[in-house]
């Protein structure tokens, strides 16, 4: 015999019941099947117990009855209504005149409440009942099970009528006083019974606490020893996690019992957790199934504890949690002290979620609801008042707004570096952990954590461990000038082949411009944001109206509303050359938000801001990346990295770093004018968005400083040697169109220049030195000898003397400028994070 329970959802149209009656009819086996109430009743008639108070409840109560009054038309004949009518009417009557009484008395006890409850499952079941027996297609007689009679539980205490303790054995002989002792045979004697309700020693109605529909079945299934017990609902059995909280959720093809309770305990809300110790204790095999997809797996529960190579079956949570901290010198060494805290809160009628007790004993962290807090709280200041004054105990500390993310799996027991795993994929992310928990059976591993970061932590830890998990980035980009655009159509382009082969989702969720920040989010409080398009970003680019689009006062704006989101894997992209970007830095960095640049200006500030925000990144395990801060994309940083890390020293630098002073002075002869040579550079994307920027030499500076400092010294701007090439006048001007204007002013200074070199059959470079500690930068003469000489277009080089590469350097040479070669050194940038 096998025992079935279908949940409210299940049972609440007429085509939910054709399809029970579907799967009925293809059982083989006797069976019971437990049904909930209607779906949304068992609320109803709290409300309904709680208006009765004040003696308002005739409205709901109407409400009430004509549900299943409408609800028996749907479903059955005019011939079998009549029947039906009476039975609810009946309900009703008894239901209202319980309701009369509690607002005469004016007063509402549990005792009373379960009573009220218990109507929603007795007409359920009686509805089910007539339409299974009398349906056209699919007709199955089925005896009703009186489990108010029949469900026999050990409370008498008035706190325990809505949660009331099984008495086993008394069921046991109840059930089968009236099933008989199961055989193989095939008797044609189905059952229905309601869920959730029972009696107690008294006689009374009590019920099994919310969800204790699946603990009636699992009763059942106890009592009769069924060969299987199958939970039926509107899910594919036990998810991986929440998926109202995480993206991709997996369903769990296989669970042992320990693991779905934990699950189940921790809130996978698909089964309710007391019901698994009557099957396990038979070792009757469970199933979760869903009504509307039969034909999926679902969720098989047995004894088997190693039924799957994961090691980490699920991930759930608990909110609204509090956690409560007694602590005091009184508390270590002393025998039955934890015991007292336990009881002092047991006494106040607290739930224990969670409990860590610090080595040194001094301190027991206790997990509890929240709206619990204040009672616990004072219960235990109050027992320990004397110790309290006397300095042995400290006053409870509390902190609010928490919640448990509990992972769960059998095989987490020994698995080494898991818990690492779990800890630095959640630090990564900036979520601070306020207590943890594992118990000795290492089946579970609770952290405790501020509410405001339970979807963050859910989704990063479920990423972390399902293989399959696509993994998302958040990228919130400054600058889609150039660089950024750029950088926009690699992203893009390579979108679909990342999550296909590498199961990386890379969601652009903000952009900014110098004035205003677009992100996609329907309200006003930015509370639900979507990824932007491709041509949602082009269209900001091109200033085009979106009422997303929003100007800001400050880019601070835009930097908090990427704290706010809290989004996990977040990533920000400076594709600009703004000062008032790159100061912001510090706030992404400290708030775990990685940072990827090609803005040169934060790296090459002063020491002390190059070296905090490497350090602030490298304390919270995320990234500050800006490869191509040098050489656009080519990799001068990482080898100067990989020289240092492999012990070797960086002794000479000797470098051309400018790819548009390459390109100018490469393409700059006796025909043309500088200044034409100076807007192709521009115009062909070569140059800093002010060519003065490389003009001056500044561009440069930055660079030989930033490789100088990657090589270990301490070096500001004002230590390189320089000596300009620009004459004052070019130096000195106010806007990019002056700049061009006093360019063609001074041409017969460039031309000097030019034709000196020339005679000389030499090229002009300007060349970065770093050599013996010393910084320098100068435009030279480079004679047909030199490895510099043939450097063409827009090539950068750079040569590398170490102690390895003493009389040959190490030479990185390439494309050193270029918006399409720069966005792809930011993208890799990007995706190195992503791989690490
Ligand atoms: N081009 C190259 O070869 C290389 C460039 N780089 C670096 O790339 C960066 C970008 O260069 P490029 O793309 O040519 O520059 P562009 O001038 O083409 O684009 C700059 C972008 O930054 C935006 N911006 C400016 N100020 C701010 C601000 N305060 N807040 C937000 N956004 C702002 C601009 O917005 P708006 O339109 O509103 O002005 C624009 O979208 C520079 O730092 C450069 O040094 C690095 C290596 C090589
Ligand atoms: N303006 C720069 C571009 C890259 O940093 C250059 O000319 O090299």
């Amino acid at each position: 015999m096998i025992v079935l329970k279908f949940g409210g959802t299940s049972v609440s149209s007429k085509s939910n019941l054709e399809q029970i009656a579907t799967i009925l009819s293809a059982k083989t086996e006797n069976f019971i099947v437990v049904v909930s109430a209607f779906s949304g009743i068992t609320n109803k008639l709290e409300q309904i117990a709680n208006l009765s108070l004040h003696g308002n409840h005739s409205i709901l109560l109407e409400e009430f009855r004509n549900f299943h009054f409408e609800f028996i038309k749907e479903l059955v004949s005019e011939f079998h209504q009549i029947e039906l009518f009476v039975e609810v009417q009946q309900k009703c009557n008894q239901l209202e005149a319980i309701c009369e009484s509690v607002g005469t008395l004016k007063e509402l006890s549990d005792r009373t409440r379960a009573t009220i409850l218990s109507f929603g499952e007795s007409l359920s079941s009686i509805i089910v009942q007539k339409y299974l027996s009398v349906n056209t297609k699919n007709s199955i007689k089925v005896n009703l099970l009186d489990s108010k009679k029949i469900i026999s539980t050990t409370t008498n205490e008035s706190k325990d009528y809505l949660n009331a303790h099984l008495d086993l054995e008394k069921t046991t002989r109840n059930i089968l006083a009236i099933v008989g002792v199961p055989t193989n045979d095939i008797q044609n004697k189905n059952y229905i019974a309601a869920g959730f309700v029972a009696h107690n020693q008294k006689g009374e109605t009590v019920t099994l606490g919310r969800g204790g529909s699946d603990f009636s079945a699992a009763i059942y299934a106890n009592t009769i020893d069924a060969t299987r017990l199958e939970i039926w609902s509107d899910v594919n059995g036990m998810q991986s996690a929440n998926p109202r909280k995480v993206q991709a959720t997996q369903s769990l093809q296989k669970l042992s019992y320990k693991e779905a309770f934990e699950m189940a305990y921790f809130g996978a809300k698909v089964l309710y957790p007391p019901s698994i110790l009557p099957v396990m204790d038979k070792n009757i095999p469970l199933y979760l199934k869903n009504t509307f997809s039969p034909e999926q797996e679902g969720t098989f529960i047995s004894n088997e504890n190693k039924l799957t190579e994961n090691k980490i079956q699920g991930i759930c949570s608990l909110d609204e949690i509090a956690i409560i901290t007694v602590s005091g010198v009184g508390l270590a060494k002393q025998k039955g002290s934890a015991r007292r805290v336990f009881q002092i809160l047991e006494e106040a009628n607290i739930n224990i979620i969670l409990i860590t007790q610090s080595s040194s004993e001094q301190s027991i962290g206790i997990g509890i609801n929240q709206s619990e807090l204040q009672n616990a709280e004072e219960a235990l200041n109050s027992a320990f008042e004397k110790e309290i004054k006397r300095g042995l105990m400290n006053e409870v500390k509390t902190i609010e707004n928490q919640c448990i993310v509990a992972i769960v799996g059998d095989n987490m027991k020994n698995a080494i570096g898991l818990a690492g795993k779990v800890f630095g994929a959640i630090g990564e992310n900036g979520i601070n952990v306020t207590a943890i928990a594992q118990g000795a059976s290492e089946r579970n591993i609770s952290i405790v954590i501020n509410k405001k970061d339970e979807e963050k932590a859910l989704n990063v830890i479920h990423e972390k461990f399902f293989a399959s998990t696509v993994k998302n980035v958040h990228v919130f980009i400054a600058g889609i000038g150039n660089v950024g655009t750029e950088f926009i159509n690699i992203l893009f382009a390579q979108k679909q082949k990342l999550i296909e082969e590498y199961q990386i989702n890379l969601k652009i969720i903000g952009v900014a411009n110098s004035k205003k920040m677009l992100f996609n989010h329907s309200s006003e409080t930015f509370e639900k944001v979507e990824e932007l398009t491709k041509e949602d970003v082009l269209k900001f680019k091109q200033k085009k109206e979106n009422k997303n689009a929003k100007t800001y006062s400050s880019l601070n704006e835009y930097f908090q509303t990427i704290k706010e989101l809290n989004l996990r894997n977040s990533v920000f992209i400076d594709n600009t050359a703004s000062d008032i970007v790159s100061e912001g830095y510090e706030f992404l960095i400290k708030n775990s938000i990685s940072v990827v640049t090609c803005n040169k200006i934060a790296c090459s500030s002063e020491y002390s801001t190059y070296l905090k925000l490497n350090k602030l990144a490298k304390d919270r395990n995320i990234y500050f990346k800006y490869e191509t801060s040098v050489g656009a994309a080519l990799p001068i940083l990482k080898t100067i990295y990989d020289l240092r890390i492999s012990g070797d020293k960086i002794n000479q630098i000797e470098a051309v770093i400018s790819g548009s002073l390459n390109f100018i002075f490469n393409n700059y002869n006796a025909e043309n004018q500088f200044a034409d040579v100076v807007l192709q550079a521009k115009e062909e994307g070569y140059t800093e968005p002010n060519p003065l920027i490389d003009l001056s030499g500044l561009d440069v500076m930055r660079k030989i400083l930033i490789l100088s400092r990657e090589s270990g010294l301490n070096k500001e701007l004002s230590d390189i040697t320089f000596n300009s090439f620009l004459p004052d006048e070019c130096t000195n001007s106010k806007s990019v169109e002056e700049l061009f204007e006093n360019l063609k002013k001074n041409e017969n200074h460039f031309k000097a220049l030019y034709q000196n070199a020339h005679k000389n059959g030499n090229k002009l470079k300007v060349v970065a030195k770093m050599e013996k500690g010393n910084l320098s930068v100068a435009l030279k003469e480079i004679p047909s000898n030199s490895p510099f000489y043939n450097l063409e277009g827009k090539d950068n080089v750079v040569a590398i003397n170490t102690n390895r590469y003493v009389d040959e350097p190490l030479v990185i040479k390439g494309a050193g400028a270029g918006a399409a070669v720069t966005a792809s050194g930011v993208f890799a940038d990007l995706m190195f994070i992503m791989n690490n």
